[in-house]
């Protein structure tokens, strides 16, 4: 038998399966997705199995053996090894990077494996079994090695196996890594002691042995070789160690080695929640959703509902109905929203069935989540991005909370969109896809309603969009007013915070309720504005703001390259109030304490959140009121439900809003309704106040109205007049070498082929022209960053419609064109469908 074996070597060359031989003792536990050892240059390097067949292709003299299996179960399923192979064409990474970002990090060290008779079944099958393999077994078990076993009797592999399914035969794992698997010392009795009568135990200890006495009765009294980690004995009894010791050694007692699954919320109780009578609105939205997971068939629902509408209990609902089909869910949140409250709410209803899968859990912890739902104990994930790669057997259900987010976008290799990964895998499970938010992206609210504007499902479509517009209990969405901060300025008042704003902060203080300050304020970038007439300075051929380089002194547009130099009176009002933007946290705090003395003001930036569990703390710190003013960046606008903010201030909502980023206006949008949708979700009412020096942009107008649809009709326009997403899709290379003038060169190079071969396949078309396969070429210019770590870097960005294969095309270009410069060490990174370009 031969297995196709991708290696993990981090090259591109070696980047395609590599056939190896799978040994006589190996054939029955070699399977697709299992983690093997093979010779490889020279060295063993560990590799997965993706295909397995009975011949190859190539000289079977040539081909070399599986050196070792590491693994008794395979990491990796048959759909992951789909979904990997997938992700590698589609983003265009390599099938390692592919693999490795689906397996924990821990699961890199190997495994030891024991076999062991299970007394509790019956004998019969001994018969099926030569006579010494059974010998061998008998006199090895309960720590009977399964390599050597392999090794010796590799005959019998196909019956030990079925002997291991029938629960016959017991098989466990210990990962060698320290890191990955806690043990504890445990004992147990065994049953020939436990049969014999109390008293002739006793017989067997000294007289004055009072507490090894305790210690033996107590076991004595336990369920039938129930074994008790010592500690717990120790605790129980009030003895030493070396009591429970003793009876071991007079082999009263067996001691063995327990793995314990660490579980991070251990001692936590959770309060067991029973699903709420939904209302009209959600029940009409759950009896969508529970119509597709009982057809088992793969649909996309954009779930759109406003801040508080009650999203959470639907997907509660929703998961329920899909444990009931005896198939397993999955539930995306971003990092910053994993918090206890929100782990809570899921432990709440569904135990321990659930998984918790997040960064700040220890390499070990991971491991042992993931390993949870990997042996069926676990029926529900909840984690970040990674966790869409769950090793489920039966998926019925994915939900992606919070859908807009840019951190469902991996910046790394390999850069997959989460969302587009879940509807992947939804597809191969016929599972159904939740994707919930308050602001939806404009990419899925447009495939959703395109597809289906009216909610209805239909048979020929995948995708539908279903609203929830109402708070839960009528409660009213707050009141939002918007300052403008020119007029501040004309009535003289140079500070942060306008009259009205500070007035309000100040009531908040007198009466003891709480605020929420936003420094809207993200990305590196600065731009200009003048603050007397609020013109922004755009690059003429994009309507994108030009970004400020301090050095040079011009101002430079990131998508096409075109510059200026950078001015000292406002091009259009000649003021001299033009300014490069970019505020600090600290700079508002410090301006707090200087107008509002003795305010406590917790600041959350990634300043004061970079420790473990810091962003935590500090909003429990804020929930118990020891603080007046929650001050931050848009960590703050996340999810936090408090019920004695009664107010929200945004000190620029501009600064998101010029950034050179066509989604700037939907992420200010979004940010905006957000953070005001913490205010006043309980009996306070809330208030909310933006200030703003363009109060007349259409995203914080709309965003004041709380009215999402106005907003994306209006961005909408602007999409398709410039030619961005979701009218297009996008797709950039950025080349990277020390040295300029080569880079350059090879980048005119790289773009001129890429057209050619565009060209040749009839696609090189302006999109404006209407054709529905069309593709644009930008650049090369230099990349927002231009230099990063010594190297120079360049960009070209692809703007693309219809059924392109672009991966292809750049693959393609790439592969005709790396020859000649590898010697030159050029790098290359392919972002499809960047969320930043940088
Ligand atoms: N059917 C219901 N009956 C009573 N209370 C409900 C119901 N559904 C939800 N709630 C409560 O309403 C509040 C808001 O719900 P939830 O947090 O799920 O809203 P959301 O839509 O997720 O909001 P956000 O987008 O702001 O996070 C919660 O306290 C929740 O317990
Ligand atoms: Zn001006
Ligand atoms: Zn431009």
């Amino acid at each position: 038998m031969i297995a196709k074996v991708i290696v993990d070597v981090p090259s591109r060359q070696t980047d395609r399966p590599f056939d190896y031989i799978v040994p006589y003792h190996l054939q029955e536990w070699v399977e697709v997705g299992s983690r093997v050892g093979v010779p490889f240059g020279g060295r063993v390097l560990q590799g997965f199995v993706i295909q397995l067949q009975e011949e190859s292709r190539l000289d079977q003299h040539k081909l070399k053996e599986i050196a070792e299996l590491l693994d008794a179960a395979p990491p990796l399923l048959p759909d992951l090894i789909e979904l990997a192979s997938w992700m590698s064409h589609k983003y265009c990474c390599s099938h390692t990077q592919a693999l490795q970002a689906m397996i924990p990090a821990a699961l890199k060290g190997k495994e030891e494996r024991f076999i062991s008779i299970n007394d509790d079944e019956s004998d019969e099958w001994k018969s099926r079994v030569s006579a010494p393999l059974l010998h061998w077994l008998e006199q090895h078990s309960p720590k009977a090695n399964w390599t050597v076993m392999m090794e010796q009797f590799p005959d019998e592999a196909a019956e030990i196996r079925k002997l291991i399914k029938d629960n016959k035969l017991q098989l466990q794992s210990y990962i060698k890594d320290k890191l990955a698997v806690k043990k504890v010392q445990a004992v147990y009795m065994p049953m020939q002691v436990q049969q014999q009568p109390f008293d002739a135990l006793l017989d067997q200890l000294a007289k004055t042995a009072l507490k090894q006495k305790e210690v033996l009765q107590y076991m004595y009294e336990q369920p039938q070789e129930q074994t008790i980690p010592i500690v717990n004995v120790t605790k129980e009894l009030e003895c030493a160690t070396s009591t429970v010791r003793a009876l071991v050694e007079k082999e009263l007692l067996i001691q063995i080695d327990l793995e314990q699954q660490r579980d991070p919320y251990a001692g936590r109780h959770f309060k067991t929640t029973e699903p709420l009578l939904l209302t009209e609105e959600q029940q009409l939205v759950f009896e969508q959703i529970a119509i597709t997971l009982d057809k088992q068939q793969p649909y996309t629902f954009l779930l759109q509902g406003v801040t508080g509408s009650g999203k959470t209990e639907v997907y509660l609902q929703s998961i329920d109905r899909c444990l009931k089909d005896g198939r397993q869910a999955i539930v995306l949140v971003p990092e910053i929203s994993l918090t206890p409250q929100m782990v809570e709410r899921f432990k709440g209803r569904f135990g321990d069935q659930v998984a918790v899968m997040h960064s700040r859990l220890s390499g070990g912890e991971r491991y042992d989540e993931w390993r949870r739902i990997r042996n069926g104990e676990s029926m529900v994930a909840i984690g970040a991005r990674s966790a869409i790669f769950a090793p489920f057997q039966q998926l019925g259900l994915i939900i992606i909370d919070e859908e807009h987010e840019s951190s469902y976008k991996q910046e790394e290799s390999p850069k997959y969109h989460t969302r587009d990964v879940a509807v992947r895998r939804a597809m191969m499970h016929g599972a159904t896809v939740i994707l919930g938010s308050a602001t939806p992206s404009l990419e899925s609210y447009v495939a959703a309603s395109m597809s289906n504007p009216k909610g209805k499902l239909s048979e020929d479509k995948r995708a539908a969009l279903l609203s929830m517009t109402k708070r839960v209990n009528d409660r009213a969405l707050p009141e939002v007013t918007v300052i403008d901060m020119k007029e501040e300025l004309l009535a003289n008042n140079r500070s942060m915070f306008s009259r009205r704003l500070h007035e309000a902060l100040q009531e908040r203080l007198q009466k003891g309720e709480q605020s929420v300050l936003l420094l809207n304020r993200r990305g590196f970038a600065t731009f200009i504005m003048c603050r007397s007439c609020s013109y922004t300075m755009m690059c003429p051929h994009c309507d994108i703001a030009l970004t400020y380089h301090q050095k040079s002194q011009v101002v430079r547009c990131h998508y096409c390259g075109y510059a200026e130099q950078t001015p000292t009176v406002c091009p259009a009002c000649t003021s001299e109030h033009i300014r490069f933007f970019g505020t600090g946290t600290q700079k508002v705090e410090a301006e707090l304490a200087k107008l509002f003395p003795g305010i406590r003001v917790i600041r959350m930036d990634v300043d004061t959140t970079s420790g473990k569990n810091a962003h935590e703390q500090l909003l429990k710190q804020f929930e118990s009121r020891k603080a007046d003013v929650l001050l931050g960046t848009q960590m703050v606008a996340k999810g936090l439900d408090f019920p004695y903010v009664t107010l929200v201030g945004v000190i620029a909502a501009d600064t998101s809003l010029h950034l050179p980023d066509f989604r700037a206006a939907e992420r200010t949008f979004q940010l905006l309704t957000q953070v005001a949708g913490r205010a006043g979700r309980h009996h306070l009412p809330g208030e909310v106040i933006i200030q703003s020096y363009t109060p007349e942009h259409y995203a914080i107008v709309t965003s004041q109205q709380h009215d999402y649809e106005t907003f994306v009709q209006q961005e909408l326009q602007h999409r398709r007049m410039l030619g961005y997403p979701p009218y297009c899709r996008l797709a950039v290379v950025t080349m990277s070498h020390d040295q300029l003038p080569l880079l350059s060169q090879v980048s005119h190079q790289f773009v001129e082929d890429l057209r050619q071969l565009a060209d040749h396949e009839g696609v090189l078309v302006p999109l404006s022209s209407g054709f529905p396969r069309s593709l644009e070429v930008l650049g090369p210019v230099a990349s927002p960053i231009a230099k990063m770590k010594d190297r120079y870097r360049f960009q070209c960005v692809l703007k693309y419609r219809g059924s392109i294969d672009i991966a292809a095309l750049i693959q393609g270009t790439l592969h005709q064109y790396k020859e000649k410069s590898i010697q030159k060490k050029i790098q290359y990174s392919i972002d499809i469908d960047p969320q930043v370009i940088m």
